[in-house]
């Protein structure tokens, strides 16, 4: 009950649509137990007592009754469902708001396919017990709890003998849940990891084609599929015993009435009529009794993917607004870094150590420094993609938790190595930061990260659509555009994290003399392994294992005999090995 109490707000805002099915219900269920009782009366007033003029108001009766049913009916199976629609759309609306808001961290760990899973086949698992199972609960209680009134009207020793069966099948129903609910949650994990084991084949199809790694793939998927099989085979077997079960234990129940009742009436201590209505009223008790079962199945599905669904809901967001930022219209681009540490783990190895410098305003600062040594660690940290250890990062003078975070994150233009393009045309892929942009500016953007040529090459220029990772075009032309993108948001702060490895040396070149005008005024981090994208640097950082352990321009770097001296020469000797074979 619990994941349901947590979930409530999602579905309570709508519990008009539920109160009023939950109304029709009743009356639908009311009318069900009157049949039995029509039937009576017709057999015992009518028939055996030969008052045959009763009829047709009997058969009126009768019409009317079932269009009132049919009518009601309608009503409670469509506001069911409207309830059920309803809630599940405020509740995926709020995964995928929270899936917005989660932090990087979260992002990390979380498995593609397996939130995917989460977020369509759990939502719908919620959604069938909210629109029918619910209802169909009251409906099953209502209807029990009404004929063993009317049971009791006609022979309470009848009705006590049908009573005896109950414990049974509650115990079974209780043992039922008890061993499904398990069943289902292995069933949405099992399926969780083989959609996960799907999507990371298809977008890593080029790794696992150019590895020859087909077979080994496949064999991953078989062990997950299978899994999937078993977990499935399993629950369908704890399904299979149940029913039976529960239909002998119901079958019982008829013959011993069948008994019992029969040699009341030759005893002429029951009518027949009370008999036959009886049987009816019991055969509308078993039925649902063993409906039980399905809507407990309904419902530890439902349980199991309202637990799925929690775990998102209720993830810690690390990164949030503090209660009183300041409101500022653009930042100058002034940047410090006061003290900083960054473990991206409590316990794990420390990615920045103790780092301090300061980036005056519209200053380029180069990066570089060996894989893994901290670089693209330090960028995150000034638009907040993950929050300091220890220490302060400073835009403008105050801490980045001082300004909102859509605020910094506008001021803030990224581009990263692997370059995300959606799937659609070239030109909203281009305007994604900034929706509002003109066909003037977009192209102007493209033009200074030398993309607008290639894309008017292409049959429908900027109209034309990319796949999901940008396909039909190259690496670095994907890069490109992603520069094109995040020059459109007129950023303050511009951070270029290895954005240029995938273009020629000709065409980096092209592009950092574009961007030079375009960094005149801001501030613009470098991040590259090449010494040419970043020699323009008013200040290089060098870095190794989340220290800085060299500073300075290029020109004192290459003499300072330290590690930037040793990357150049290497790169130089290169370009000298290279000009001498030529
Ligand atoms: N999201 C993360 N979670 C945990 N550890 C991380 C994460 N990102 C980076 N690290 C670790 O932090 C350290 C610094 O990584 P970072 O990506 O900043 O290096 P880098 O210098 O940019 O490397 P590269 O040149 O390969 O891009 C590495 O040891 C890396 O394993």
């Amino acid at each position: 009950m619990e994941t349901f109490k947590k979930l409530k707000q999602y579905y309570w805002p709508y519990k008009k649509y539920f109160i009023a099915s939950i109304f029709f219900v009743l009356i639908v269920t009311g009318i069900t137990v009157i049949y039995p009782m029509v039937l009576q009366l017709t057999i015992d007033e009518v028939i055996t007592a030969g008052n045959y003029n009763l009829i047709p108001i009997l058969s009126i009766g009768f019409i009317i009754l079932m269009i009132i049913k049919g009518i009601t009916n309608f009503a409670q199976q469509y506001l069911g469902d409207l309830f059920g629609i309803k809630s599940v759309y405020l509740l995926r609306d709020s995964l995928y708001k929270k899936l917005q808001r989660l932090s990087f961290t979260y992002y990390d760990n979380a498995r593609t396919g397996d939130t995917m899973s989460r977020l369509t086949m759990d939502v719908e698992g919620f959604k069938f017990f909210l629109a029918a199972g619910l209802k169909e609960l009251v409906r099953v209680v209502f209807l029990i709890v009404t004929s063993l009134f009317v049971m009791f009207y006609y022979s309470i020793p009848l009705a006590l003998l049908t009573m005896a069966v109950m414990p049974f099948l509650i115990v079974v129903v209780k043992r039922f849940d008890q061993r499904v609910h398990p069943a289902f949650r292995s069933v949405r994990k099992s399926l969780g990891n083989l959609n996960t084991r799907i999507q990371e084949n298809v977008s890593g199809m080029n790794t696992v084609k150019s590895l020859s790694k087909e077979d080994f793939e496949i064999n991953r998927f078989t062990v997950d599929n299978k899994k999937y099989r078993e977990v499935n085979i399993e629950t369908a077997g704890i399904w299979a015993k149940y029913f039976p079960l529960m239909e002998l234990i119901g079958n019982i129940a008829m013959v011993s009435l069948l008994i019992f009742g029969g040699w009341l009436v030759i005893e002429g201590k029951l009518q027949l009529g009370e008999l036959v209505a009886f049987f009816s009223l019991v055969s509308y008790i078993i039925g649902p009794l063993m409906f039980l079962g399905f809507i407990v199945n309904q419902f530890s599905q439902a349980k199991a993917s309202g637990e799925r669904l929690l775990e998102i809901l209720e993830q810690e967001e690390t990164v949030t607004d503090q209660e009183d930022t300041v409101k500022v219209d653009k930042l100058e681009g002034h940047v410090e870094f006061k003290d900083v540490t960054l473990r991206y783990y409590e316990d794990d190895d420390e990615a920045l150590k103790n780092l301090n410098f300061e980036v005056p305003a519209g200053k380029i600062v180069g990066l570089i420094g060996a894989t893994g040594s901290g670089k693209t660690s330090i960028t995150q940290l000034l638009a907040r993609f993950y929050q300091p250890s220890e220490g302060v990062v400073y835009l403008d003078g105050r801490p980045t938790t001082d300004y909102p975070l859509s605020f910094i994150r506008k001021q803030i233009g990224y581009v990263f190595q692997e370059a995300f393009l959606f799937s659609t045309t070239i030109k909203d892929n281009i305007a994604f930061g900034n929706p509002h942009a003109t066909m003037e500016e977009i192209i102007e953007a493209a033009k200074r990260a030398q993309a607008h040529d290639f894309i008017m090459e292409m049959p429908r220029g900027y109209d034309t659509m990319l796949g999901e990772r940008g396909m039909g075009l190259s690496g670095g032309q994907r890069q490109r555009i992603s520069i094109a993108r995040a020059l459109l948001i007129d950023p303050t702060i511009l951070v270029l994290d290895d954005a240029t490895s995938a273009v020629d040396m000709e065409t980096e070149q092209r592009i950092q003399l574009a961007l030079k005008e375009v960094m005149n005024d801001r501030t613009t981090f470098i991040i590259a392994h090449r010494i040419s994208s970043l020699k323009h640097a008013d200040e290089i950082l060098v870095l190794d294992e989340g220290k800085i352990v060299e500073r300075g321009t290029h020109d004192q770097l290459i003499e300072n005999g330290g590690p930037y001296q040793r990357i150049y020469e290497i790169q130089y000797k290169d370009r000298e090995a290279i000009a001498g074979i030529n």
